[in-house]
């Protein structure tokens, strides 16, 4: 079986795959300090609890946060004898190399992003990924990332509205009922979910405009379904993509022989 690790600034995600499904899926704060030892003593533990049958043969890590990977290597090679593959490392063979500029390090999440999409959807599309980060990657129809954008993410931009303002308190994300609000929590929830709604909106439409063919968008991300109410933002919202593209780049280095 298949261990997908998919580390991002705020959280890590580890999810099973059996070579037709996900046996579940586990999910931690990203911390840099967090030993092997650590990382099993939580994954050991709630795979008992779920009882899942996990025999993991393969490890395939993709990680934004460089400094993580060397203990979940320890971790990969220490507790299932494996010598994990790391999307953006050498080592590891991807579908299609991105067509950026020289020297660029396209994060390897947004990687993984395009080969899930491409092997669902074929080419021709904007991937939406509401991380720490909001993130658009622009997949060409061969299957190529070709660029995007990073805007902040929407979490980080309601702390930083309530770090920098004395009077702004902390709040979490939602809906709210109406765009005017009528308390101050009403106004930065409207501020936030209405702001990334038209933020979506508008540059999906001149990503559209600028790379001149239909293109599909696909959101995901812990956030995507709650941006999927502000209507017609995404042809579909797919939560698991991120995992589907580790299976996808691993079948690719298996068939290629990188393992
Ligand atoms: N289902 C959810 N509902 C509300 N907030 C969420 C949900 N899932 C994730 N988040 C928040 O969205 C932000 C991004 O999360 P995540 O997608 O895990 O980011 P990353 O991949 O960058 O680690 C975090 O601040 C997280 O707390
Ligand atoms: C843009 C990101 C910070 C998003 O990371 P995330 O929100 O998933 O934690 C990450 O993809 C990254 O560090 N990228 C490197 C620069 C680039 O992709 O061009
Ligand atoms: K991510």
């Amino acid at each position: 079986m298949l261990l997908c690790i998919d580390c991002g600034n705020t959280n890590t995600v580890f999810s099973i795959w059996d070579g037709t499904q996900f046996l579940c899926t586990l999910r931690t704060s990203t911390e840099h300090q967090r030993t092997a030892d650590q990382y099993y003593v939580w994954y050991s533990t709630l795979i008992e609890h779920h009882g899942i049958p996990a025999d993991i043969t393969d490890v395939i890590i993709s990680s934004t946060v460089p400094r993580v990977v060397f203990n979940l290597r320890v971790f990969a090679d220490r507790y299932f004898n494996t010598r994990p593959i790391v999307v953006g490392k050498a080592e590891c063979l991807l579908p299609h190399d991105p067509r950026v500029d020289e020297g660029t390090a396209v994060g390897p999440d947004r990687l993984v992003n395009t080969a899930g999409a491409f092997d669902r959807h074929g080419g021709n599309l904007i991937v939406v990924d509401f991380g720490t980060a909001t993130t658009f990657d622009v997949v060409a129809e061969d299957g190529a990332y070709i660029g995007g954008v990073i805007a902040p993410g929407v979490n980080l931009s309601l702390e930083a509205l309530h770090m920098a303002a004395a009077a702004l308190p902390h709040v979490d994300v939602t809906k709210p009922p109406a765009v005017i609000g009528t308390n101050t929590v009403a106004c930065m929830q409207s501020g936030i979910f209405w702001g990334y709604v038209g933020l979506v909106r508008g540059i999906s439409e001149q990503i559209r405009a600028e790379y001149d063919k239909p293109m599909k968008v696909i959101g995901t991300g812990g956030l995507a379904s709650l941006f999927a109410q502000g209507d017609g933002l995404f042809d579909t919202i797919e939560d698991d993509l991120t995992m589907h593209g580790l299976t996808v780049i691993h079948a690719y280095n298996e068939e290629n022989g990188a393992l």
